[in-house]
């Protein structure tokens, strides 16, 4: 299949014409041509290379009325994303060789995004001994990335350990930092609103301390830390901090810690119920000035679907998580690019080259993702309308859940089209499978 995109602007740069083929950009140029090439009109739109999620939950295997492998696919497709990483936390939990597979097959199957498996660092979840890290590295799953998601590896010599394990096949541990001591019974932000909301309150410490330690692990043993969902201002002075004393850590921070505040639970809709909490105004500035200046490396989806009956309950009752997918890039136009804290090759860079650099995805040839849009490169890109407003109706999500926090809100930007290796997985801003 050959594909002519005419007049995108890469990077929001001039307009320009590319040409892809045989799953790879053949040639980016002014007024191309090519016989019998499908023509995309792509006057206005701004092309970007495709998102890469470091944090996707799939819900399958054991949760498939809340999302699929396919269904989750299909609204990354829409979301412009070419690659998400599905998070362990599935039943069962992905802690071994066979289920990494399963799902990565699940991924292959589908046929919308590159489902790259993320492996449990410890058994069921249930932080008390390490899972098979070195198989699951082995497999065809090829895993890179390992995180407990859901819970914390609290016990320090655990975290240490699995640190040291992975290591050996150039892994990363992806922190979901909270101290369980911290926040039993916890329901949103502490401080007086939880007070006056009569909710128990999650602390900011309970997330800094975590991540504190960890640096310094990290540090002592000389390997790759990724802190996920960062969520306060003292996260973002601590990475900092340790970035500037060359710890290799990476951080992500997820759209709605950018755009939502913790004034949400004041209408008590379990939709604004996540984890870690929606935080103050202050904390959601220094999240958007911490990516502008790249102390945090990626937006992260933590894409949360749950089924109603999950969500629709008194608040305290209800799970934590809510939709990110198909509105992530939306949210980092209104946050960042609106108000002039990222450029277009800041998203970028926020959005693919750099998760990809993390999740190892950047090296692996003609399935390589967050690599520039040029000649040679693998064709894997979205058109945006930066132009483009639209009210958020849940009902009309390609994901099987209907948590958005976004319902009824006018975002920016709507992804008019997505490739995944030169075939197109949306146009028209339509999934085409
Ligand atoms: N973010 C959430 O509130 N929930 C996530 C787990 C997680 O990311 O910690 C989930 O799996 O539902
Ligand atoms: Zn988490
Ligand atoms: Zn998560």
């Amino acid at each position: 299949m050959t594909v002519l995109i005419k007049g995108a602007r890469v990077l929001g740069g001039e307009p320009a014409d590319l040409l892809l083929a045989d799953g790879r950009v053949a040639e980016v140029g002014q007024r191309l041509d090519a016989a019998g090439a499908t023509v995309v009109d792509a006057g206005g739109l701004v092309a970007l290379p495709g998102l890469v999620d470091l944090h996707t939950h799939l819900r399958e295997p054991g949760r498939e009325d809340a999302e699929t492998v396919e269904t989750g696919s299909r609204a990354a497709a829409l979301g412009g994303f070419t690659a998400v990483h599905a998070m362990a936390n599935t039943d069962p939990v992905a802690d071994t060789a066979g289920v990494v597979e399963q799902v990565w097959r699940l991924g292959r199957k589908a046929g919308l995004v590159d489902v790259v498996p993320v492996g449990a660092v410890t058994v069921g979840l249930r932080g008390e001994r390490l899972a098979e890290l070195g198989a699951m590295a082995d497999s065809a799953a090829r895993v890179r990335v390992f995180s407990d998601d859901g819970h914390c590896v609290a016990d320090p010599a655990l975290m240490r350990r699995a640190l040291e394990y992975v290591k050996a096949f150039d892994g990363v541990v992806a922190q979901h930092a909270e101290e369980p001591r911290l926040t039993a019974g916890a329901q949103m932000n502490e401080g007086d609103r939880s007070a006056r909301l009569g909710l128990a309150g999650w602390p900011a410490a309970a997330e800094e301390a975590v991540i504190a330690r960890d640096v310094l692990l990290a540090q002592h043993v000389g390997a790759r830390l990724h802190v996920c969902h960062v969520s306060t201002a003292g996260s973002v002075e601590i990475l900092r901090w340790a970035k500037s004393r060359g710890v290799q850590v990476t951080a992500e921070v997820t759209p709605h810690h950018l755009l939502l505040t913790e004034a949400c639970a004041e209408s008590y809709d379990p939709v604004f119920k996540v984890n870690p909490p929606l935080r103050t105004d202050e904390d959601v500035l220094a999240l958007r000035q911490g990516l502008a200046d790249g102390t945090i490396d990626a937006v992260a989806t933590d894409h949360a679907p749950h089924a109603v009956e999950d969500k629709e309950s008194e608040w305290a009752s209800a799970r934590p998580g809510m939709l990110g997918l198909e509105q992530a890039l939306a949210v980092v136009v209104q946050a960042l690019v609106e108000p002039g804290l990222l450029d277009w090759a800041g998203v970028a860079d926020r959005m693919s080259v750099r998760p990809a650099a993390i999740g190892r995805l950047s090296g692996l040839g003609d399935r390589a993702h967050g690599r520039p849009l040029a000649a040679g490169e693998p064709a894997n890109l979205l058109l945006l309308d930066p132009a483009a407003r639209s009210v958020v109706d849940p009902a009309a999500l390609a994901s099987r859940s209907r948590n958005s926090p976004y319902a009824g809100r006018e975002l920016p930007g709507r992804v008019v089209a997505t490739f995944l290796r030169g075939e197109a997985t949306v146009l028209d801003g339509k999934a085409v499978r």
